[in-house]
């Protein structure tokens, strides 16, 4: 009877279990048919979609794999605007001329371009929250930080003689070394000796941590990007990788609870005797000082991520490519040798003036970044250092439209609509002589005539030099970032000998869609300073 039962249920169960899949996937499809409606912009001309590459995904698979390209190619042939699917959904681009009329435009903003693009709503995401919400992250590095420099680079300057005693020991030998990640940790360690107070910003799991969450903060980003859009608030609670920095934002503030428990005591404790809190030098303070009277409900372990998510990566790549730069191009590194040893003799410390007079080494980081722009969320290089060859274009410049805006060519950008400027004019013969050449001495020269000095420097950002941004929101963490690397290239050019691995060359970079970033394995050699 059991049998007979089960003889009969079986095939009705089975039945069952096929009409729900098929309605499962009915479901599945109606939803993806729905997201693809991810719907573009009218008239605006839409680049790359073509008989094999039609939805949503496809679009979004075409721009990781040939982004540049594809903007690339269409300015060459037409410098007007137009819009084609990024991984973030549907980018309008605009080309550089239209720099002067973006670029302070508040009703186009960057804060709503990392809200939309870096899903600052969702758990895991919030190291970008902070920048995308309110004023008080970015005043506090405007204000705070950069009100600090002075102090902060004799910090840096200490602490980057220990990383380094430690980190590559001196020896005759030539010992090879995968720099990415030693720029990384380096970076992340003067950073945080900044950003953070004692004990924490030389406790290893917290360096770790800033380090590693950038890495899967962006990749969780990019992966939750390629699901269709009505799948995301669920599905962003079940992916590995949003499972990730969920679990590393629960550790960041396990890390941090301590001393913030320390500081609301303090605080309290200074009200109440009517006294001013004792303020530290560090990010902490400046979040708070610009959180006002909002200081006791601020985040501040989401703040400390996005300290770290804006200035690490940013700030290790730049420093890869002028190191590479220099080993690449050897005849600078005596030159900057003699500038540093008429300012500085090692054991002192470094000062900001100290630093403003290392005027070749300025003008070369300038060139490096040039010809190898970073940005927060779409890196590429109009050159490829390993190739040499045009690559494509940097988009640093991006923004989402709060409303409706008319351009002056009569483009219209709809509200909500992602834009971007790619950054062709870092090698526009209009502006640069020559431009595909490496020429360490370019704004050096440029700043000896008459009236240039200030206009040519690192950080002095422009409609030609956008690798900062410009404008409003120009990045306000450069003069920081500035200092740091120089630091660092003091201290390395000062004890070391560097060269590529005989037979290898200079390390390759690697392509994803519309970023260019530094083979990770990429190696070096370094050795004690023989002359
Ligand atoms: C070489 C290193 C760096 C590069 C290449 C870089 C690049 C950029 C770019 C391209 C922007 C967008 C600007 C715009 O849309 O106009 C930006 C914004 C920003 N950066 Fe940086 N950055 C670097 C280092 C840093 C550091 C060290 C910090 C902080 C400590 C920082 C904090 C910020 C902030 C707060 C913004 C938002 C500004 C605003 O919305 O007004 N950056 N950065």
């Amino acid at each position: 009877m059991a049998t007979l039962i089960s003889d009969l249920v079986e095939p009705l169960g089975q039945a069952r279990g096929f009409v729900l899949a098929t309605v499962i996937l009915l479901t599945v499809f109606k939803i993806y048919r729905y997201s693809n409606s991810d719907s573009v912009y009218p008239d605006l001309p839409f680049v790359g979609r073509d008989e094999q590459t039609k939805t949503t995904w496809q679009l979004k698979l075409r721009w990781v794999k040939e982004a540049k390209h594809l903007i690339y190619d269409t300015l060459s042939k037409q410098n007007k605007p137009f819009q084609l699917m990024a991984s973030t959904g549907p980018l309008i681009i605009l080309p550089a001329h239209f720099m002067e009329e973006v670029r302070n435009d508040d009703r186009m903003t960057f804060a709503a371009s990392l809200k939309k693009d870096f899903f600052s709503a969702y758990p895991g995401f919030e190291g970008f929250r902070p920048a995308a919400e309110d004023h008080v992250f970015t005043s506090s590095v405007r204000i705070g930080l950069t009100q600090s420099i002075g102090k902060v680079t004799e910090l840096l300057s200490q602490e980057m003689a220990g990383i380094l005693r430690v980190m590559w020991p001196v020896t005759d030998e030539w010992i090879s070394t995968e720099f990415n990640q030693d720029a990384l940790n380096i970076i992340a360690r003067l950073s945080a000796r900044v950003f953070q107070p004692e004990p924490l910003c030389h406790n290893q799991e917290w360096l770790d941590l800033t380090v590693r969450y950038t890495v899967d903060f962006f990749t969780a980003a990019f992966v939750l990007r390629m699901w269709p859009k009505v799948l995301r608030p669920l599905i962003h609670w079940f992916l590995p990788q949003t499972r990730r920095i969920r679990n590393q934002v629960a550790i960041a503030t396990r890390l941090m609870e301590p001393e913030l428990a320390r500081r609301r005591k303090a605080r309290k404790e200074a009200i109440i005797s009517g006294k001013e809190p004792r303020s530290a030098v560090d990010a902490l303070t400046w979040m708070a000082t610009a959180a006002k009277e909002k200081a006791d409900e601020y985040n501040y372990v989401w703040g400390q991520l996005n300290y770290s998510l804006g200035a690490i990566h940013t700030t290790s790549m730049t420093f890869v490519y002028v190191l590479y730069d220099l080993i690449e191009h050897p005849e600078y590194i005596p030159l900057i040798r003699e500038e540093i040893a008429a300012v500085w003799k090692p054991g002192d410390i470094l000062t900001k003036n100290t630093l403003y007079n290392l005027k070749i080494m300025d003008s070369f980081m300038k060139e490096s970044q040039r010809l190898n722009p970073v940005t927060l969320s779409k890196m590429v290089s109009p050159i490829c250092p390993h190739s040499g060859k045009l690559n494509s274009e940097l988009v640093p410049l991006n923004r989402v439209a709060q409303q409706t805006v008319h351009l002056s060519d009569g483009t219209v950008i709809p509200k909500g609509a992602g834009l971007a400027i790619p950054v062709t004019a870092l090698t526009d013969e209009k502006y640069h002589q020559d431009p595909l050449k490496f020429d360490g001495h370019r704004f050096y020269n440029l700043r000896q005539q008459p009236g240039n000095e200030t206009k040519y420097q690192f950080v002095t950002t422009s409609n030609e030099h956008i690798s900062f941004g410009h404008g409003k929101h120009a990045c306000p963490g450069r003069f920081f970032a500035s200092n740091e690397i120089k630091i660092a290239l003091v201290q390395i050019l000062t004890t070391y000998d560097l060269r590529f691995p005989p037979g290898k060359g200079r390390p390759r970079c690697l392509e994803n869609g519309a970023s260019l970033v530094p083979d990770p394995r990429g190696l070096i050699q370094y050795r004690r300073r023989q002359a």
